[in-house]
């Protein structure tokens, strides 16, 4: 009988091209990082994921991997509970956080465990649909939705990096600066156009914040009707977020992390009747936990299975928000085609999904799965049916980023050093308004 247990675990570093855009941490370097995630059977069979890349998560999934040799595809728990036994001990003891300190949201250097469960879960699940012949969102539950909406992620940017002029053969992206009402405008049709987002993010906490809230409006009187956010990520104090708040009354769907820590938070919904939204300070479950034990100032979940756990751990926490009439929707950071289809499967799958997801999607021109990028439809995306994720590894495309992560020399994001290249007095201390 063929044997379908574990046998190889093979971890790819990737970097790809993305462009220079702004947040409160400071500003994306010309290349970003991932991994990709392969879990062989001893039968043949091939699972994949896409994850972190930064080389503390590298090491974390190094560590790990032997966990996995010889456990069947479908033993989920115990791969948790052997993955746990490996990373927790040396997490704790920081040994993965490396000296790199990213103020760059949404990394959660310290979620080790959670990460590389997660970076190994949806490859088995990837497996399981390969050997039941059924689609992840199946596995999940079945589909609540067959298309998962996605939003138009606006950014601040410069219109080249500082570090890749155009005589490096790096090619100048087509997006242009983003610095202005009319730039920022500009952006969103762009993306609307291409890819029919019907609600729209935009990426704050880079300029004045009164200079943002200026654009958010000019937004809204470009796009009326259109749901908007906006995104400070902790940058602003109580004051001023309760301040801006004000001058966008009556334009917001919600106000996604203005002010730091849950406290700050709080402070804001306590006087402020818009709903507020994170994917800062209710990141696991303990942190949940807080949330409700402070009256959920939170009101919006924005969860990342990256960091979360895994796809069924983001299953949980829909439940839990459901318990607690919180909203989910989902959190994105630069990406490829496997995390967006794994982030698809699982936005299908959960019942409650209160609001179009993020997604960097846009900001990528490369992808390293056959049939090359994704189509969107009317700002959704199709879940896709066919056995596990649905798409297969491009081993041409995965060579060829694997060639660009070991030439362009970052092993871990870094958006507060690269922005010191065009600032040296930038501190990114936050809030920084
Ligand atoms: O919603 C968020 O906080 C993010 O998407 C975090 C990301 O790190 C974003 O700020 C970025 O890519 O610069
Ligand atoms: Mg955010």
């Amino acid at each position: 009988m063929t044997s379908h247990v574990i046998r190889q675990v093979r971890v790819t570093p990737i970097a790809f091209r993305d462009p220079p855009l702004l947040n409160a941490a400071g500003i994306h370097e010309p290349w970003a990082l991932r991994a990709i995630i392969e879990i062989e059977t001893a039968s043949g069979l091939v699972g994949i994921n896409e994850t972190y890349g930064d080389l503390s998560m590298l090491q974390a999934l190094a560590k790990a991997s032997p966990a996995l040799n010889g456990l069947s595809p479908w033993a989920l728990s115990d791969m948790e509970a052997r993955v746990a036994a490996l990373v927790r001990p040396a997490a704790a003891a920081s040994e993965f956080l490396g000296t790199h300190v990213s103020l760059a949201p949404g990394t959660h250097v310290s979620k080790t465990v959670a990460k590389v469960t997660s970076a190994f879960e949806v490859a088995m699940m990837d497996l399981q649909g390969q050997l039941a012949n059924a689609p992840v969102v199946d596995l999940l539950g079945g589909a609540s939705r067959d298309r998962v909406p996605f939003s138009a992620y606006l950014f601040y940017k410069y219109a080249t990096h500082i570090d890749a002029p155009s005589s490096s053969g790096y090619p100048v992206d087509p997006w242009g600066e983003a610095l202005t009402s009319a730039q920022l405008v500009t952006q969103a049709q762009r993306m609307i156009d291409a890819y029919g987002f019907k609600s729209i993010k935009l990426k704050a906490g880079a300029l004045a914040p009164d200079d943002e809230a200026e654009h958010l409006l000019a937004l809204a009187k470009a796009f009326p009707g259109t749901p908007l956010r906006i995104d400070p990520n902790a940058n602003w104090s109580v004051e001023t977020s309760l301040r801006i708040v004000e001058k966008l009354r009556g334009v917001l769907e919600y106000y996604e992390d203005p002010a730091p820590g849950l406290e700050g938070m709080a402070a804001v919904a306590n006087a402020s009747d818009v709903p507020l939204a994170t994917n800062m300070v209710v990141t696991d479950f303990a942190e949940f936990r807080r949330n409700a034990d402070m009256g959920c100032p939170v009101k919006i979940v924005l969860s990342d299975h990256h960091y979360w756990g895994g796809l069924r751990a983001t299953q949980r926490l829909s439940t839990l928000c459901s318990t607690f009439d919180l909203g989910l929707s989902m959190h994105s950071n630069s990406h490829l085609g496997i995390s967006l289809v794994a982030m698809t499967h699982l936005c299908a799958s959960v019942p409650l999904l209160t609001y179009a997801c993020d997604t960097h999607y846009p900001w990528q021109d490369d992808e390293v799965i056959e049939g090359g990028r994704l189509a969107f439809d009317e700002g959704s995306l199709r879940v896709p049916m066919g056995p596990g994720l649905g798409v297969t590894l491009d081993r041409e495309a995965l060579a060829r980023l694997h060639d660009n992560y070991l030439s362009c020399g970052i092993r871990a994001r870094d958006d507060l050093g690269q922005m010191k290249k065009y600032d040296p007095s930038f501190t990114g201390v936050q809030p920084r308004y």
